[in-house]
C-alpha cells in the first residue's frame, strides 16, 4: 500500500480553504487536512505531516511566526507561505528563513501549488534515496566488514583507523599499490562523525597539473576560455566531510604552496573569483612514495609535509600478511561466487602454497584478479594449482634494479619470510636454509624486526 502524502493547509478564509482542500485532494495519494488557525495546526504536528501550505496572514499567528514554530518542533517539514500580496522583501526575508515557496493568490495558485508540491515530493524522495545509500555505503565500510586480515601488521592499522575515526585529525596513508589505502580512508570516514557527509577523492596522478587548480578549487564563471558556468571544486564538495588526495607525492610544488595556504587558512577562493569560501574537512593523503624522503630530495616542500602528515598510517605489504593471503583468497572466492551465483570453490593444499610462495607486486588488488581468474579457469569446485596464474609486471629485473648491498638483500629476504610466517624464526630460518642464530644476530642488529 502507498503511504499517503500527508497535506496540511492553514488558511481562514473558507472559501479558499476549501478551493485548496478540493484541488490538492484531486490527487489520490494526497491526504489533506484543512485548519482555520495556526494553534490547531501546531496542535496537530504530531500527525506528522510532510508538507505544510500557511496563508501569511492568519487571525492568530502571522506566517512567519507559525513558520518559525513549525521549523523549532520539525526543522525539515517543508513550509509553502501563500500570500494575498506580492511583496518581494517579505518573500525574499520567509526564503532565506528556509521556507519551501512563496505564493501570491491569484488565478494560477493552484496550479504554482500542485508543481510546487510535486518538486517538494521529489527532492524528499531523493534526500530519503541519499540517505538510504549513505548508510548502505557507510555499512559497506564499516573497517571490521570492509578490510579482511588477521595478521599482527594490520591489526595495527585497525587501531590507527580507531584512534583516526575519533577525532578530525588529518591523516596519511602510505602503502604500496593495491594495500587498501582507498579503503582505509572510507572506513576511517564512515566510521567518523562526518560520515553523513560526503567522502570525495581524487588522484592526484590522474589529473593534468594546468587543470588541477580549477578541479581542487573550482571556478567561477568567466574565469577562462570555456567557463561558462561556475564550477565547484573537490574541495568544496567534501566541505564538512572527507577529502582523500590519493597520490599526493605527484602534487607540484606551486600547488603545494596554494593547497598549503587553503590548509593553513581553512578557506578558498574559486579561480577567477573573489568570494571567500569557508572550509571544515577532514584531509586524508595517501601516496606509495616515502614523504619524508621527498622532502629531503626537495619535490615535497618541508612545511606541507607537516601539515598533511597528521596521523600517519603504514599498511604493509600484502606479502607480509603473512595468512591473510589465505583469508582474504577466500573472501574474494566466495564474493566471485556470489556475484556469479555458484557454490563457492575451494582452493587444493598446492594452490594455497602457490599462492604463498609468490611476493604479490600488485598486492590485494593483484591477489582479487588472480582469484576471479582462477575462479573462471577451474571447471570444478576445486581451484587446483594450475587455476592460479601470475601475470604481474614487477619481475626479478626490478627487484634486481633496486641495488641493494648483498647484506641488505639477505636482510630483505629475512625479513619478507619472517612475516610471512607470523615472526616463526624456526620455521624462517627452515625455509631459508639458514641457522637460527642469522636470523637472530640481524635481530640484534636491527636488520630486521619482528612485526
Ligand atoms: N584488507 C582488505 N580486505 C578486503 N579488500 C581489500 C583489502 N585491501 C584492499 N582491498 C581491495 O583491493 C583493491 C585495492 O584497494 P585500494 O584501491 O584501496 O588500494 P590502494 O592502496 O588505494 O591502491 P592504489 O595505490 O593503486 O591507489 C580494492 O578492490 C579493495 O577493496
Amino acid at each position: 500500500m502507498i503511504t499517503p502524502f500527508r497535506i496540511f493547509v492553514v488558511e481562514d478564509d473558507p472559501w479558499y480553504g476549501k478551493i485548496l482542500h478540493y484541488y490538492l485532494s484531486l490527487n489520490p495519494d494526497y491526504q489533506v487536512t484543512l485548519f482555520r488557525n495556526g494553534k490547531d495546526c501546531l496542535a496537530q504536528l504530531n500527525l506528522k505531516p510532510n508538507l505544510i501550505t500557511v496563508d501569511y496572514s492568519l487571525p492568530d499567528l502571522n506566517g512567519a511566526e507559525l513558520f518559525r514554530q513549525i521549523k523549532n518542533t520539525d526543522p525539515t517539514l517543508p513550509v509553502i507561505i501563500i500570500s494575498a500580496q506580492s511583496d518581494i522583501h517579505t518573500a525574499v526575508g520567509l526564503l532565506k528563513m528556509g521556507v519551501s515557496d512563496y505564493l501570491v493568490k491569484d488565478d494560477n495558485t493552484k496550479d504554482l501549488l500542485w508543481n510546487a508540491v510535486i518538486r517538494i515530493r521529489e527532492t524528499q524522495s531523493l534526500r530519503q534515496e541519499v540517505e538510504r545509500l549513505r548508510q548502505e555505503l557507510g555499512k559497506k565500510y564499516e573497517f571490521g566488514e570492509s578490510i579482511k586480515g588477521n595478521s599482527p601488521a594490520l591489526k595495527k592499522t585497525f587501531t590507527l583507523i580507531e584512534k583516526a575515526a575519533k577525532t578530525t585529525i588529518n591523516v596519511s596513508i602510505t602503502g604500496e599499490t593495491g594495500t587498501g589505502k582507498e579503503l582505509v580512508a572510507k572506513a576511517i570516514h564512515y566510521a567518523s562523525e562526518r560520515k553523513k557527509q560526503p567522502f570525495v577523492a581524487i588522484n592526484m596522478a590522474a589529473i593534468p597539473s594546468e587543470l588541477l587548480e580549477s578541479e581542487l578549487f573550482g571556478y567561477e564563471k568567466g574565469a577562462f576560455t570555456g567557463a561558462v558556468t561556475r564550477k565547484i571544486g573537490k574541495f568544496e564538495e567534501a566541505n564538512k566531510g572527507t577529502l582523500f588526495l590519493d597520490e599526493i607525492g605527484e602534487l607540484e610544488p606551486m600547488l603545494q604552496s596554494k593547497l598549503l595556504r587553503v590548509l593553513q587558512e581553512k578557506e578558498l577562493t574559486r579561480v577567477g573569483g573573489n568570494e571567500r569560501v569557508k572550509l571544515d574537512l577532514r584531509l586524508i593523503v595517501a601516496t606509495h612514495q616515502n614523504l619524508a624522503e621527498l622532502v629531503k630530495k626537495g619535490s615535497l616542500r618541508e612545511d606541507f609535509y607537516y601539515r598533511i602528515i597528521g596521523l600517519p598510517i603504514e599498511l604493509p605489504p600484502l606479502r607480509h600478511r603473512g595468512n591473510d593471503i589465505l583469508l582474504l583468497a577466500n573472501f574474494f572466492l566466495e564474493a566471485f561466487a556470489a556475484e556469479n551465483r555458484f557454490p563457492p570453490k575451494h582452493l587444493t593444499k598446492a594452490a594455497k602454497e602457490k599462492l604463498l610462495s609468490y611476493g604479490f607486486p600488485g598486492n590485494v588488488r593483484e591477489l582479487k584478479a588472480i582469484i576471479d581468474l582462477a575462479s573462471v579457469m577451474s571447471d570444478t569446485d576445486l581451484i587446483e594449482e594450475a587455476d592460479i596464474r601470475f601475470n604481474a609486471v614487477r619481475s626479478k629485473e626490478d627487484f634486481l634494479s633496486e641495488e641493494k648491498t648483498l647484506k641488505e638483500y639477505t636482510a630483505f629476504i629475512i625479513q619478507h619470510y619472517l612475516q610471512k610466517y607470523n615472526n616463526n624464526v624456526q620455521l624462517t630460518a627452515t625455509k631459508l636454509g639458514i641457522g637460527k642464530s642469522t636470523i637472530y644476530k640481524a635481530l640484534q642488529e636491527k636488520e630486521v624486526e619482528l612485526l
